[in-house]
């Protein structure tokens, strides 16, 4: 039985990850981590019923009283990284949906769980079909190389642009041969009218309520467009992709970055 400690087990996604583990044979919710709902029992707050867990807030102690084999995150970016170099310094993996961790504190994370040789995995995004629509965009992009993103997101998001967007401008730089073509404006009378860039592709944040989860990624060539879209309309759209990594974590050594690294090895 795999026995896992969800952080953030109060928030959204962490109900849900509760829920799910919960309903999954072979692995169970040993421990219940978050700063709000302390002394509430986890089962109740993920709508399953009682399962006996009730959250705490001093993940050290969890993971070490729990002998937990695998920490799911889904906080916040500094809370998770905190919450990361505590799971690898207890020898927990960390399985992390949490988005905005800086580039730098990734890659000090990364070098911390080869150094213990504890496997983890981070992922901008849990859906498969997210997964699918950036390895999709990133075949597009050797045909077309001018592209744009417009990511769509509920209101109570913190981080923008979102992780799955960043990811997917990384990809389409990757694997574009020919440099895009030329972005003429010469004049944003709205400061950010045209976006954020990242080398050169130009990323759109929408936030309003009645969004969960949604991306286009629009190529244009000559005479053509084509549009990518993803939307996870429900939370629950994550959840096979997150009880997957915490099977396929037990056999890492090291930490991963991006669920098509599971899903396409
Ligand atoms: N990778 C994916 O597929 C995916 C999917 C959805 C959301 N996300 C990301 O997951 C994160 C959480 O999203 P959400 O919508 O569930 O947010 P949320 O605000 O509903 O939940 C976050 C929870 O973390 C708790 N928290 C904050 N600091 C903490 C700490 N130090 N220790 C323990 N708990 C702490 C909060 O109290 C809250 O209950 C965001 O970064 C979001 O971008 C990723
Ligand atoms: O709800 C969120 O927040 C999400 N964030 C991810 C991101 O930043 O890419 C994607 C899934 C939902």
């Amino acid at each position: 039985m795999v026995g896992v400690v969800v952080t953030g087990a109060a928030g959204r996604m962490g109900r849900e990850v509760v829920r799910a583990v919960s309903r999954t044979n072979g692995m169970t919710v040993v421990g219940a981590v978050d700063v709000n709902h302390v002394g509430e029992d986890a089962g109740v707050l993920a709508g399953v019923g009682p399962i006996g867990v009730v959250v705490r807030s001093d993940l050290e102690s969890v993971l070490r009283e729990t002998g937990a084999a695998v920490m799911v995150d889904f906080t916040a970016a500094k809370a998770a990284v905190q919450n990361i170099r505590t799971a690898i310094a207890c020898g927990v993996r960390p399985v992390v949906g949490t988005t905005g961790i800086p580039a730098e504190e990734l890659a000090e994370l990364s070098r911390l769980c080869r150094e213990q040789g504890v496997g983890g995995l981070v992922a901008p995004n849990f859906a498969i079909g997210a997964v699918l629509m950036m390895h999709f965009a990133g075949i597009a992009a050797r045909y077309l190389p001018a592209a744009e993103i417009i990511e769509l997101h509920h209101n109570q998001k913190l981080d923008a642009p979102s992780g799955t967007a960043l990811k997917t401008a990384e990809i389409i730089a990757a694997n574009r041969t020919n440099e895009a073509v030329e972005d003429r404006t010469e004049l944003e009378k709205l400061s950010g009218a045209r976006g954020g860039s990242l080398e050169g592709i130009r990323i759109h944040s929408v936030r309003l309520p009645g969004f969960i989860a949604h991306q286009e990624v629009i190529f244009g060539g000559l005479g053509q467009t084509l549009t990518i879209r993803h939307d996870s309309i429900s939370r629950e759209s994550f959840m096979p992709g997150v009880i997957m990594a915490i099977k396929k974590v037990l056999e890492l050594k090291e930490m991963v970055y991006g669920l098509d690294k599971l899903i396409f090895a």
